[in-house]
């Protein structure tokens, strides 16, 4: 219900609560790269005796007019024993004892770290530890090709003991200070860095609450975790944090965080805390399996791929077959409960996995021809840097098929600067795992930034992939710049990792920091960039972009006057801290006599209900940055700035183009099928055509508004809330929430939401509202019991018809949903339809 502008009095500049940080801007995209010479030689040559002769260095300085990921790694004939190097001695077995309540108290964390004066030693958190061998073995002898399935052996059956039964020490002892203990899970949740700096001890990260609860377990409770909350994590590890401790049902961090599909998390505990069975005889596969949760599913799966984890050259595949078969105390593999869930898709995903063989040179092989056939055609468009087919093609179910090395299509992509997109990358990262690598543990974080591919770097480090994540060289994607990406693009994607916690004082196996590599390869800027942090501690640093300051510190002013709503205003502002965004200031609506207290404690409900809506991230969904409350009954939306228009004047009463309806009821489809997939889902609750903004290219569309304002209004209605009246726009109200035919308790759903989207196809079709000649209002919800939605306008394809009766289809489950839409042949000229209903954002199985 857009009225429009009256020039107004700038809004008042309040203080913004100093708890509630916004994300940080968007980073900016990368440019072209220039040739770069010849690579250095190889530190660590990789043994393959069956490629005589030895191809180039493994790890080659990428070459624009070469393929852009490096070539498989060398090996030497099967008689020379592989080279030495100097590296450092391996790390210590990956055990971590707990450290007791009662132990003397530890130094201070900034002596935990090493100086980065002193020489290299060996990493002391455990988050390191993940990224390194489990073992290296001294130099095996090359196994002969038919060793490569290994039988299980009394070794390996020790070491997977070892490895997946919890030891009862690791239950830990129960704290006295649970508050403490959620106060810190909740600053990590925050990613308040300052604040877990201040609060969180050796003692405090060690201990448990009555259920054995740590405060890792503890973060798991968060819906997501943002960006912000690693070096936190990575805090809690430094002081002691063990990954291994199992709360009252023998669940380890692990197990919760692949229950609620907490990648991050996950991510970042050590490989052998991710195998360790619950009293059930369940793993954390088993549990994502169970729970449908794809991301941690695929994360557990993929990281058997990395030789440095499955030890193929002691192994052969025995390790990982073995791992993936592992049976719960009820005798189901986690592809049994995955069906047994109805996860389906996953099932056969999980299947498909297991039926992959890493030989004991580490080669993967397995697929079906079909397989290998979508393979490749998806590594074809990535090399050819084509964003729109690669968005077509690319599924759930394919996007992370590896090649002989364990690469995969977004790996190509994230190394071509030209998929460097951030629509690409956007649903690249949601249907592929962010956080796979090849064989030699170089994830897809590593290659964008081989590449400077900065869009890609950042959506990856948005779902999941950590900026310390290291390669088989102990390289960190820092380092990997620094020494690799092209000069003009070197320090756009340092600094997107540096203010993505990337520690800038870890050294790779030859010693060498991110500032010496980019110092030795005369990458000047991104030298300087680090040149900044030279000497300082990782730990006593704040964050780079801490989550709040860099929106706001005190203070905003209003530029102009966007427009005016129902409950307020929308302007255009600069931050005291330089950010131009659009903010929304809604005015509730208090009335003389109310219960203050109790109002304001509705509205800050409401308000942290919707705190959700700034972690949202999708092409077509305007970006949230903050949500404040500067007085009780005035809250403030921050919002990326859009240029265009909305919906409504784009229109401007003029009926649309069949082409154009379809063009932005796909990508509004496509944000519905985001919002509606997420857990829990975000339903929308007012679309409408004055909350879709046409973007200045008159091509894209994004949604805006989130019907914040109808929340919010509820909050302080004085009404109960199973009988809420419906607030939004009435033109667009499904008949449920007008009550016409269900009962007054019917709340909004993805479906009301759908029935909305018709009406704006109705509004795209015909040039006005739905009962837009209609003279009273109130009269809508009778129009709709007798006659439902209104008939579209003569001369519109049969296809756009049906598009719409299934959208606006008077009982609510008959409607299609958001996914269903996406593959009707309105949207998809009949031909991607197939594609379609299996891809895009995994709502379901
Ligand atoms: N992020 C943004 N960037 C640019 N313009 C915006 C942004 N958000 C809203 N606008 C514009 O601001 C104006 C007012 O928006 P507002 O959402 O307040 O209107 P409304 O939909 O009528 O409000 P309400 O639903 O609260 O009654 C509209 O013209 C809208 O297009």
């Amino acid at each position: 219900m857009a009225q429009r502008e009256k020039p107004q009095p700038p809004p008042s500049q309040p203080r913004p609560q100093p708890s509630q940080p916004p994300p940080p801007p968007p980073p900016s995209k990368p440019r072209p790269q220039p040739s770069k010479p010849p690579p250095p030689p190889p530190s660590q040559p990789r043994p393959q005796p069956s490629q005589p002769p030895p191809p180039p260095p493994s790890k080659p300085r990428p070459q624009p007019s070469q393929p852009p990921l490096p070539p498989p790694p060398s090996q030497p004939p099967p008689s020379q024993p592989p080279p030495q190097t100097s590296q450092p001695p391996p790390p210590p077995p990956p055990s971590q004892p707990q450290p007791q309540p009662s132990q003397p108290p530890p130094p201070p964390p900034s002596q935990l770290r090493p100086q980065p004066s002193q020489p290299p030693p060996l990493p002391s958190q455990p988050q390191l530890r993940l990224l390194k061998p489990l073992r290296e073995p001294p130099e095996p002898p090359r196994l002969p090709p038919q060793h490569f399935q290994l039988p299980s052996t009394p070794s390996l059956d020790k070491e997977l003991q070892e490895l997946t039964q919890p030891d009862p020490s690791n239950r830990t002892s129960v704290g006295d200070s649970p508050a403490d203990l959620q106060t810190l899970a909740h600053d990590v949740i925050r990613g308040d860095f300052g604040q877990v700096r201040r609060l969180a001890t050796r003692q405090l990260v060690t201990s448990a609450d009555a259920d054995r609860r740590t405060v890792l377990m503890l973060v798991d409770d968060a819906s997501e975790t943002p960006m912000h909350t690693e070096k936190c994590i990575l805090y809690l590890f430094e002081l002691g944090a063990n990954p291994k401790a199992a709360d009252a049902n023998g669940d380890t961090a692990a197990h919760l965080a692949a229950r609620r599909d907490h990648l991050r998390l996950l991510m970042l505990l050590s490989f052998d805390a991710k195998w360790l069975r619950n009293d059930n005889g369940a793993t954390p596969l088993m549990e994502a399996a169970r729970t449908g949760s794809w991301k941690c599913a695929k994360h557990l799966l993929h990281l058997l791929r990395q030789d440095r984890f499955n030890e193929c050259e002691k192994h052969g595949n025995s390790k990982r077959s073995e791992l993936l078969e592992l049976k719960d105390r009820e005798g189901r593999t986690a592809s049994d409960l995955a069906r047994l869930s109805g996860h389906s898709e996953l099932a056969s995903y999980i299947e498909r996995e297991m039926r992959l063989v890493v030989d004991a040179h580490g080669d993967i092989s397995g697929l079906t021809a079909q397989e290998e056939a979508d393979r490749q055609e998806l590594e074809r468009l990535a090399e050819a840097g084509d964003s729109a087919g690669l968005r077509r093609a690319a599924t759930r179910g394919i996007c992370d098929l590896p090649d002989r090395f364990g690469r995969t299509a977004l790996m190509w992509a994230a190394q071509n600067s030209s998929c460097g997109d951030e629509a690409l990358w956007e649903q690249l990262v949601q249907l592929g795992d962010p956080t796979c690598a090849n064989i030699l543990a170089e994830s897809f974080l590593h290659r964008a930034a081989v590449a400077g591919n900065s869009a890609a770097a950042s959506a990856l480090l948005a779902a999941g992939a950590s900026a310390n994540a290291r390669d088989k060289w102990e390289s960190t994607p820092l380092m990997v710049a620094a020494e690799f990406a092209p000069r003009d693009t070197a320090a756009a994607v340092g600094r997107v990792l540096l203010n993505s916690q990337a520690d800038w004082s870890l050294k790779d196996t030859d010693g060498r920091t991110a500032l010496d590599l980019a110092t030795q390869e005369g990458n000047s800027e991104l030298a300087k960039l680090l040149r900044g942090y030279n000497g300082k501690i990782y730990f006593d640093e704040p964050l780079a972009l801490p989550p709040v300051g860099h929106l706001f510190l005190e203070r905003w002013d209003a530029v102009r006057l966007i427009g005016r709503g129902g409950f307020g205003e929308v302007h255009e502002v600069r931050t005291d801290t330089g950010v131009t965004c659009a903010a929304k200031t809604l005015r509730l609506p208090v009335q003389l006599g109310d219960d203050l207290p109790s109002m304001s404690t509705e509205i800050h409900r409401a308000v942290e209900s919707e705190r959700n809506l700034c972690r949202l991230r999708h092409p077509n969904i305007v970006r949230f940055l903050h949500i404040a409350r500067p007085e009780p009954a005035a809250v403030v939306v921050f919002m990326e700035l859009l240029d265009g228009r909305s919906l409504e004047r784009f229109i401007d009463n003029t009926p649309l183009d069949e082409l154009t309806i379809r063009e932005f009821s796909q990508q509004i489809c496509r944000a519905l099928l985001y919002l509606h997939s997420r857990q829990p889902p975000v339903i929308h609750r007012d679309i409408n055509c004055s909350n879709i903004i046409v973007r200045a290219d008159n091509t894209r569309i994004k949604l805006i508004d989130f019907g914040l304002s109808i929340k919010l209004e509820q909050s302080v209605s004085h009404i109960s809330a199973s009988t809420q009246s419906p607030k939004g726009t009435l033109n667009f109200m499904a008949p449920e929430l007008l009550g016409a035919g269900e009962s007054d308790s019917v709340q909004y759903s993805r479906e009301s939401d759908i029935w909305a989207f018709g009406c704006s196809v109705f509004q795209m079709t015909s040039g006005a509202r739905p009962f837009s000649k209609c003279s009273n209002p109130w009269a809508v919800p009778e129009l709709l019991k007798k006659s439902g939605a209104p008939a579209l306008p003569d001369g519109r394809s049969a296809e756009l018809r049906d598009f719409y009766s299934r959208c606006t289809a008077k009982d609510r489950r008959r409607r299609r949903s958001a996914q269903e839409l996406l593959g009707h042949e309105f949207l998809t000229g009949g031909k991607l339809k197939t594609r379609l209903l299996s891809s895009l954002f995994g709502a379901g199985n």
